[in-house]
């Protein structure tokens, strides 16, 4: 009686409960739903995942990555919230990586200390400097802005895995979102690396390695993780929030990243362009919504052949960590800057440093090499 009066009024009802007023359209369904309804939804979403794809145990000792940006920050807070209600019983951590870059991961620092003590999670920080003896600063002063990813994002994931091992846990879990995995399927499949192409979809990786990594949030939208912990906000001083670029956790972007700000920057004035436009161009929102998802179920659909040669797994003879090389790239990284040769360890041609040589070159099979690239580089 209440519902059909409120529908009399004009008044459009959440379609899930069909009691409250909607006040958002999902981004992943296009429903019209109310405040309530969004966050069991978002939430259920997260916890069906986690259980379908059994990726924890009871007891299990758990790091996030938390980077101190939206994902992992969000994933911290519904990991611990899950964890309580279902009673998961796991020993959850939060693990940072510190690469030394000066006005980018020391603000985003201080959201990880902050949420240590909100989430009361311990925190283990972990930085380049202790690691390598170098920073990012001190490597982009030798090498530029150039190639300078390369070396972060080798350097990060052995660090996590570093880092993972020192807290003793079991499982590492990071804030990779259904955006991320459907644009790394795409640039795997443009740049032809099967190997990755194989692996990026997986919800669980590094199985064979000792630490493996998981990622909950595999299907969740990112348009989500940006509404679910500001939705009390309404949208325009969010926007608002955005393109000013007010420092936030929503708004970290790594100041060597030149041509991600700009795209960065793009992609927020596009957003706002869409967003008043929508309702002339609801068609193609849809089609975009329902990309993302295809893109994903695409990359999991794919078969590689058998007689396929994929890289052989070893360890590194210089520091003992998993690779396909007789040195692993962070150590040819490593010893290339040590040297002053910064520019050795980076492309294809790897034969200039002795070490480096493929084991599976060196068996006399083709293997199929995997570059540093894409989103996903966990
Ligand atoms: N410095 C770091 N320390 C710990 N974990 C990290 C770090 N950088 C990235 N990660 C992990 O990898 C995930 C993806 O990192 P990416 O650099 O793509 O950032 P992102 O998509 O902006 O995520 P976030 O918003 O959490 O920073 C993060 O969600 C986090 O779990």
């Amino acid at each position: 009686m209440e519902e059909e009066k409120k529908r009399q009024r004009g008044v459009r009802l959440c379609c899930l409960c069909n009691e409250r007023r909607a006040s958002l359209k999902r981004p992943k369904t296009l429903e019209h739903i109310c405040r309530e309804c969004f966050y069991r939804v978002f939430e259920d979403e997260i916890h069906d995942v986690i259980i379908s794809n059994k990726l924890f145990s009871p007891g299990d000792r758990v790091a996030i990555g938390a980077s101190g940006g939206k994902d992992s920050t969000v994933l911290a807070y519904v990991l611990s919230k899950l964890n309580k209600t279902y009673n998961y019983g796991l020993d959850l951590f939060l693990l940072s990586i510190d690469e030394g870059i000066t006005g980018y991961r020391d603000d985003s620092l201080l959201t990880v200390h902050r949420n240590q003590i909100q989430y009361g999670l311990p925190l283990k920080v972990i930085s380049y400097q202790d690691l390598y003896g170098w920073t990012m600063d001190n490597i982009v002063k030798m090498i530029g802005l150039k190639n300078n990813c390369t070396f972060c994002g080798v350097f990060r994931r052995q660090a996590l895995d570093r880092g993972a091992a020192l807290l003793k846990v079991d499982k590492v879990v990071t804030g990779h979102n259904a955006d991320d995995i459907a644009e790394t399927v795409l640039l795997n499949i443009l740049r032809g690396d099967i190997a990755r192409l194989s692996r990026c979809t997986s919800i669980i990786t590094g199985e064979d390695a000792p630490i493996p990594r998981c990622k909950p949030f595999k299907y969740t939208y990112e348009k989500e993780i940006v509404i679910y912990p500001f939705f009390i906000i309404h949208l325009l001083p969010f926007f608002l929030l955005l393109v000013l670029a007010i420092p936030s956790p929503l708004y970290y972007v790594c100041i060597f990243q030149e041509a991600r700000l700009l795209f960065h920057r793009m992609h927020l004035f596009s957003k706002c362009i869409s967003w008043f436009c929508s309702r002339v161009h609801q068609g193609f929102r849809e089609n975009q919504v329902w990309a993302i998802l295809d893109i994903i179920k695409s990359g999991e659909n794919f078969r590689i052949s058998a007689t396929t040669k994929m890289p052989e797994q070893g360890t590194c003879e210089r520091c003992g960590y998993i690779s396909s090389q007789k040195w692993c790239k962070a150590c040819v990284l490593l010893d290339g800057l040590n040297r002053g040769l910064p520019k050795l360890g980076i492309g294809r041609s790897r034969g200039s440093i002795d070490g480096c040589k493929d084991r599976n070159e060196k068996n006399g099979g083709k293997s199929i090499e995997s570059k540093q690239c894409g989103t996903l580089d966990f």
